[in-house]
């Protein structure tokens, strides 16, 4: 077909004497047009029709249980009373009974979604039962007598989905992200990459370089032919060089994205009896710590995930640092220093009212400001400095000093200030997790962050290569990434390019 396709266009658009060029254009024919389908994964369950439950477990108001594949009509009609089949994608009442035994088993809402406008792209009914676990175990039952149908394995509705390209790869994990989104900040994030964003900025960058393959190809097929557009090769640098440009700017984006997926790590870390424990108790909303008037109460790391003002975080508990202690604080001293190199945030926290102690002066002089200097030259550690007990400090009195870097009240007794470390959190840790609701898709994991380098790195060969062929050959690497991270398996579409964005023979 495509061989035909082209000899249309080579008659008509360049005249007889190009069919002779034909033979020199064998990649044009090892094409196969351009569908999600033939994404590389595996065809799905060879004809079997799948059931589940698809909400949670145990008692409910309503349970939604669902099948996929052709036996779903089947499914419903023999369910149901009456018999014939819904109206496709409204929801009807039913009286369900079990196949077998006609026995009823619940009245409950069917909906009916003929393939491929389904999830899955298959037929797919619902069951929206009620969600006592014997309804439920009644219709599963049920269902599983069905000649044709059997129970679904974990996550085969959704690859059944993406094998009918229904969702690309990036927002397979997107809607994987969803359902276990256990943050505001999380739950936004997911649904941008459910939407597809991650995957349609991909498609974007992988039609950009279909193009500058197409200008390499033509000028290697046409190159001394004076019908073609002049500077072809020039168009395909320099679409090379702003794609460069904007993956860099993605791979610049330090990891934020997954750290908002999997959690900022969040250290709080002072002098000991600075209110520490105190603190971490009060952000977890749960006795993590055991606090007491005793200095060197905290000893290991206490790690608890928690959510602060949105975003997810895995909040760290610290010993006390200071020097010339026992050996078993001095271990808890060192794990504490340890925890905080590896901190995205740490929170410092003193006591407002013992600012001029040698362990607060020493905290303040080696940590703050070694954060601080290194923050301000672009590492990605922030620190949030935190003065605790503030209700100890005299009432209309003068305060703490004005020398302090910038810093923030809190008492974690009255909880007065918390209000405002909660709105600072928030801040930062937008900073760290960045915000999931403005800018370009975050990559929420290595498996893209992998892809977008080895994308970068292809096109660094591009620039090398020392012959077009080569160059052609960086370029297909290149994209072949990109179309890996959406879970594509190299497919081609070059041949429409050459059509609608080039004047062969114009
Ligand atoms: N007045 C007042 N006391 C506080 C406040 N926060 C904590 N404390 C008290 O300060 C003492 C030390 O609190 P912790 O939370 O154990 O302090 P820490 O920094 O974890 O101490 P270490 O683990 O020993 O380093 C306890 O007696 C707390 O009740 C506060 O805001 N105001
Ligand atoms: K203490
Ligand atoms: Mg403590």
């Amino acid at each position: 077909m495509w061989r035909g396709l082209w000899t249309l266009v080579t008659l008509t658009a360049r005249g007889p004497r190009r069919a002779s060029q034909m033979h020199r254009l064998p990649f044009l024919f090892s094409l196969r047009p351009f569908t999600r389908q033939g994404s590389g994964a595996p065809t799905p369950g060879s004809g079997a029709t799948i059931f589940a439950l698809s909400s949670g477990q145990g008692r409910c108001g309503i349970a939604v249980i669902r099948t996929s594949g052709p036996a779903s009509s089947h499914a419903l009609r023999s369910l149901t009373a009456p018999q014939d089949l819904p109206r496709a994608r409204y929801a009807c009442l039913r009286l369900l009974s079990d196949p077998r035994s006609g026995e009823p088993l619940d009245r409950a809402l069917v909906l009916w979604f003929p393939g491929p406008q389904s999830f899955t792209g298959e037929d797919c009914v619902e069951f929206h039962v009620h969600g006592g676990p014997a309804v439920v175990s009644g219709v599963l039952q049920a269902l599983g007598s069905v000649p044709g149908l059997r129970p679904a394995e974990a996550g085969e509705f959704t690859r059944r989905a993406f094998a009918h390209g229904k969702l690309s790869l990036t927002e397979v994990e997107g809607l994987a992200d969803l359902i276990h989104a256990e943050t505001e900040a999380q739950r936004r994030q997911a649904l941008r990459q459910l939407d597809g964003e991650l995957s349609h900025l991909c498609q974007s960058w992988a039609e950009t370089l279909t193009k500058a393959l197409a200008h390499v190809e033509a000028y290697i097929d046409f190159g001394e032919d004076d019908n073609l557009e002049e500077g072809v090769l020039e168009q395909a640098d320099s679409q090379v060089r702003e794609l460069e440009l904007a993956l860099g700017a993605h791979l610049r984006d330090a990891r934020r994205g997954q750290r908002l997926r999997s959690g900022a790590h969040v250290v709080v870390a002072g002098p000991p009896n600075a209110g520490k424990s105190s603190l971490v108790n009060l952000l977890s909303r749960k006795p993590v710590s055991i606090v007491s008037p005793e200095p060197g109460t905290t000893r290991d790391v206490l790690e608890t995930p928690v959510d602060l003002a949105g975003f997810p975080a895995l909040l760290s508990d610290t010993a006390g640092l200071r020097e010339g202690v026992g050996p078993v604080e001095q271990e808890g001293v060192r794990r504490a220093r340890e925890r905080l190199e590896q901190a995205d945030l740490i929170l410092a926290v003193l006591d407002a009212s013992d600012l001029a102690s040698p362990s607060s002066c020493s905290f303040l002089d080696t940590i703050v400001t070694a954060t601080r200097a290194q923050s301000s030259s672009g590492s990605n550690q922030r620190l949030l400095l935190v003065l605790n007990k503030s209700d100890l400090l005299p009432q209309g009195g003068p305060g703490p000093s004005p020398e302090l870097p910038p810093h923030l009240l809190l008492s974690c007794l009255t909880r007065e200030g918390l209000d405002g470390l909660l709105e600072a959190l928030r801040k930062e840790l937008a900073a760290v997790c960045g915000d999931p609701s403005a800018g370009p898709p975050l990559l929420t994991r290595t498996r893209h962050q992998h892809h977008l380098q080895s994308c970068l790195d292809a096109l660094g060969h591009y620039k090398e290569a020392k012959d077009l062929a080569l160059a052609a050959e960086a370029l297909r690497v290149a994209r072949g990434h990109l179309t890996y991270l959406t879970g594509g398996g190299g497919t081609e579409e070059i041949l429409d390019v050459i059509f609608r964005d080039f004047c062969v023979g114009k």
